[in-house]
């Protein structure tokens, strides 16, 4: 159905138990969420402390988790529910595709990389031979900064966890999905090694059309790379807006409250500062975002 948005969430809770297997009390880790991905490509960024109920969300979207109310439409069509027109698991995992925190858990310890990514592309029916199940994991790696030659035969444990985590993403793109749904893709990998990182991430939405939801508690990359970020606090989606505004003219106490909460402030917001110039130049230089630590360590 085109023309429709990429995702519609429409006021999905999630029940769990609190409190012993049997009798817990109930409670919404996630209540009443709604947003909409517009059919034009934009990250959109959930912020929230730990137990905020991020994760819940993001695998509701992946259909990990089943929403106790609410529903959730990708392209116009129900992801959830028992209708005829809902989603095949085959068609959705070739349409959305997840990046998760640890990129080590990601991968088969026991397999080579490369094999595992043939078997991604043979799975989701990318490819009807190794040949060219081969030649969708390079043209993915390509995306990423690397080649199916340099990953060739070798196993996670000789990969750093920035390397692992761009893999990651290369695996996800192999079906050229719509919607990336990346959760703290980037708090295990080496802070030096992040911007690169989320830098590729707004390539990809820039190049390849794929828009992303980026779960994460930090505020300063998901001011950098969102189109839009909702805040999130017990189960509730409190604010959202655009990223400037939302950190700017903060309306609700909570949000104030995470930004008081990074620890290292004054140093934080300066580098805001200074990731807003880069990220400028970066843009205007030739009407893209250019990856520069990518190009430093690939
Ligand atoms: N399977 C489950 N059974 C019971 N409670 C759960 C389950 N999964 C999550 N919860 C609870 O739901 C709430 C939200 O958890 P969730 O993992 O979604 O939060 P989060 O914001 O992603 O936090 P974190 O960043 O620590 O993962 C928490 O109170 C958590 O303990």
């Amino acid at each position: 159905m085109s023309g429709a948005p990429i995702l519609e969430v429409e006021r999905i809770g999630r029940i769990y138990r609190r409190g012993g297997i049997f009798g817990g009390k109930p409670f919404y880790a996630v209540d009443d969420v709604s947003f909409t991905l517009p059919e034009t490509p934009k990250v959109f960024s959930i912020v929230g402390e730990s137990g905020s109920g991020k994760t819940t969300l993001a695998r509701m979207v992946l259909r990990l988790v089943e929403p106790t109310d609410g529903t959730i439409r990708l392209m116009g069509r129900p992801l959830t529910g028992t209708s005829k027109e809902r989603i095949d698991n085959l068609e959705f995992r070739r349409l959305v595709q997840p990046i998760f925190q640890n990129p080590f858990e990601a991968f088969s310890a026991y397999l080579p990389i490369g094999t595992y990514l043939i078997r991604t592309a043979l799975n989701l029916k990318i490819a009807r031979s190794e040949a060219e199940a081969v030649e969708a994991a390079d043209a993915a790696l390509r995306s990423v900064g690397l080649s199916y030659e340099r990953i060739r035969g070798k196993y996670i444990r000789q990969f750093s966890g920035g390397e692992l985590q761009r893999i990651s993403v290369a695996r996800a793109l192999i079906p050229n999905p719509k919607l990336i749904v990346a959760d703290e893709p980037v708090s295990m990998v080496d802070a030096s090694l992040r911007m690169s990182i989320v830098n590729l991430f707004r390539q990809i939405v820039e190049e390849k059309g794929v828009s992303f939801i980026y779960i994460t508690h930090d505020l300063s990359t998901a001011y950098y790379l969102s189109d839009h970020v909702a805040i999130m606090n017990a189960g509730r989606v409190v604010e959202q807006g655009a990223p400037g505004d939302i950190l700017a003219y903060p309306s609700e106490a909570y949000t104030r409250e995470l930004m008081a909460a990074i620890p290292t402030i004054g140093a934080r917001w300066t580098e805001l500062d200074e990731i807003d110039r880069h990220y400028a130049h970066e843009r205007t230089r030739d009407g893209k975002s250019a990856d520069k630590h990518h190009q430093e360590h690939s």
